[in-house]
């Protein structure tokens, strides 16, 4: 069994670790830190978990965290930075949800966080968990820095153009919807039902912190820079990413054969029939990425449409996807759900 502890059980994507990982026939949760509902029953404040969790909420300076084989860091940026180091000395591999080793800069990375990085000397060694591109990488990881919702869509869904050299990589567009849970469980004035229903808007468009990340990204698979114009935008619903990629066409190829051939033996990414539209409740509560690649009038604008379940392959079931891959598991153990509809 691998033993494994969650440091921020109490929000969206600590909840979300423990919905899958009680039911994952080779994990034992260890423990799981909260410093807000310290002592409390798991199963009392989620009580969702009832009949599968015997654990309390435990202080994260009291959790054993160093006992056991793998920690997630379902926290806020700039806090798994700070305890990587030792807990990989202690012989612990580390998949951290947020966004402290995601991007190989660091003063790009301190340029969009606001705040110093407390161990810089980790980044080179992180790696980048995004199995469909890292797969070979990520066996052999001891730290995995596990992608962000909007970058696991938009390089997903930009990636066969981008491996086959058809599209103009100077200008590419992401227009991209989240629902509210992307925000986190933490009280904010945006996210109240009163302001985030029945309405919806862009934000972040002179630059949000996703656009370094998503752009390193697909760089490394153009093997040169990129050029990207993201808008992520706020939708009333509570779970699920819809991207909508625009690129110009350098080249004609059969699109969707493309598609179909680089993700043949992907399991958790599902290219959709021609002419289809995938919906976000199509993958709600699943690991699967849904594709449909279009090419409206045969102009050359090629359009992509990518959607996932932020909380699931946007967050904690990649996590479990990379857990299982650095621990020789079937990729697919624990995390083949079947989406929730509706
Ligand atoms: N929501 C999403 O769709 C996605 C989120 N992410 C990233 O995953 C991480 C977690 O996100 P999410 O679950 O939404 O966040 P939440 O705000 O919902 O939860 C944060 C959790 O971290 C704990 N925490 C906060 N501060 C500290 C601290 N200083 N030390 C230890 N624990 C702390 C909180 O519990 P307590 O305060 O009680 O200790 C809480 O359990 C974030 O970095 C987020 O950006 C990534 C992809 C998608
Ligand atoms: C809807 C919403 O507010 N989304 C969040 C991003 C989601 C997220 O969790 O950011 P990381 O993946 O980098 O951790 C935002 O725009 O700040």
């Amino acid at each position: 069994m691998i033993n494994v502890g969650i440091v921020g059980g109490t929000g969206y994507t600590g909840v979300e670790l423990l919905r899958l990982l009680v039911l994952h026939p080779r994990v034992k949760i260890k423990a799981i830190t909260s410093r807000s509902e310290a002592g409390i029953n798991v199963a009392d404040l989620f009580t969702n978990l009832r009949g599968h969790i015997d654990l309390k909420f435990s202080d994260p300076a009291d959790a054993k965290l160093n006992k056991c084989d793998l920690v997630f860091f379902a926290t806020p940026n700039g806090i798994a930075m700070q305890q990587a180091e030792s807990l990989l000395q202690a012989g612990v591999k580390v998949i951290d949800l947020a966004a402290d080793f995601r991007i190989k800069n660091i003063a790009e990375w301190e340029k969009w966080y606001g705040m110093q990085h407390a161990c810089p000397t980790l980044i080179t060694e992180a790696v980048y968990g995004l199995p469909e591109i890292n797969r070979e990488l990520v066996k052999n990881a001891r730290l995995i820095a596990n992608p962000g919702c909007y970058p696991t869509a938009v390089q997903l869904g930009f990636l066969p153009l981008i491996e086959a050299g058809i599209i103009d990589v100077n200008h590419l567009i992401a227009d991209v919807k989240s629902g509210v849970s992307g925000a986190g469980r933490k009280a904010e004035i945006h996210t109240l039902l009163a302001e985030a229903s029945d309405n919806f808007k862009a934000y972040g468009v002179p630059g949000h912190r996703h656009l370094p990340e998503i752009k390193q990204g697909l760089s490394n698979i153009a093997q040169k820079p990129v050029n990207l114009t993201f808008v992520p935008h706020l939708v009333p619903m509570i779970r699920g990413i819809h991207a909508t990629l625009y690129a110009k066409l350098i080249q004609q190829v059969d699109l969707q054969a493309l598609y179909e051939k680089r993700y043949q033996n992907e399991a958790f990414v599902d290219v959709l029939p021609a002419g289809k539209h995938p919906e976000t409740r199509s993958v709600r509560g699943s690991n699967i990425c849904r594709i449909a690649v279009h090419q409206p009038q045969n102009s050359d604008t090629v359009v992509v449409l990518s959607v996932t379940d932020n909380l699931v392959k946007g967050a904690a079931g990649q996590a479990i996807q990379n857990m299982n891959i650095m621990f020789d598991l079937p990729e697919t153990l624990g995390i083949n759900q079947v989406p929730l509809l509706p």
